[in-house]
């Protein structure tokens, strides 16, 4: 069997849960193990890659990486797969009775691409239009945030955060567009340094291309990383 078709068949063993809804495909007994025995297991996975790759792990500087690594996938940047650390986004009255849009511009995205496990490092900008509530500037990053620290596709991220904050401000009229650089992208396969994605959801009123304009003229897509 050639190497093109033993990699082909050894994905196609891991793909039993993929769907084609928004959420992230996650199994039924995702979280039948704490976060300990995760760090465990995980830790001995990064010690075969690495000693199949023909690592030293007894050298004093690679020893460490093993338990480092799954440290940081499981409380780190893939964090936001656990529902106990979804942001808690209270929001409050719009007593200013403020009518126009609300735009949190340039959030500092870090994520991780699902097909090679590589960073995704960009910006978000969201935007909504008060229905009678108003929430804390603040939580639009920590959303973004928790959804970024998953094995993410940008599009599916973009459209988790405008999902959540619709049902948080109990409004359809909320937009998000990433403008992100993915690693796997500018540093590996067609290794171009300087391109990257652009991304957007837009609900409700966003749908308007008055109301979206206007968006998009606040953000100005001229981020820089
Ligand atoms: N739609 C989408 N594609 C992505 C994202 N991140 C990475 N990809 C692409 O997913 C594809 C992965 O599939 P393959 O074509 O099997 O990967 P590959 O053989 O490593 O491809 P190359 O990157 O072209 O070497 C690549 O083309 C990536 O550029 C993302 O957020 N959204
Ligand atoms: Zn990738």
């Amino acid at each position: 069997m050639d190497l093109e078709k033993q990699l082909k068949d050894i994905e196609a063993m891991g793909n039993d849960h993929i769907g084609s809804s928004t959420e992230t495909p996650m199994r039924t007994d995702a979280f039948e193990l704490s976060d300990i025995e995760k760090i465990a297991s995980i830790k001995k996975d990064i010690q075969n890659i690495m000693h199949t790759l023909g690592l030293d792990l007894t050298d004093d500087s690679l020893k460490g990486t093993p338990t480092r690594v799954a440290k940081m996938f499981v409380q780190e940047i893939f964090g936001g797969l656990h529902p106990d650390r979804r942001p808690k986004a209270s929001t409050f009255e719009n007593k200013y009775k403020y009518q126009e849009m609300l735009v949190e511009k340039n959030i500092t995205l870090y994520s991780t691409c699902e097909h090679h496990l590589l960073p995704i490092v960009g910006k978000a900008h969201i935007a909504y239009i008060s229905n009678g509530s108003v929430v804390g500037l603040s939580k639009m990053n920590r959303i973004v945030d928790y959804y970024a620290k998953r094995p993410q596709v940008q599009e599916r991220l973009t459209m988790q955060i405008v999902k959540e904050l619709q049902q948080v401000l109990n409004t359809e009229d909320v937009a998000c567009v990433i403008d992100a650089k993915h690693l796997c992208v500018n540093s590996r396969g067609i290794r171009d340094i300087d391109s990257s994605t652009v991304t957007s959801e837009f609900g409700g009123a966003f749908k308007n291309s008055e109301t979206r304009r206007e968006f998009l003229d606040y953000i100005k897509l001229d981020t820089e990383f």
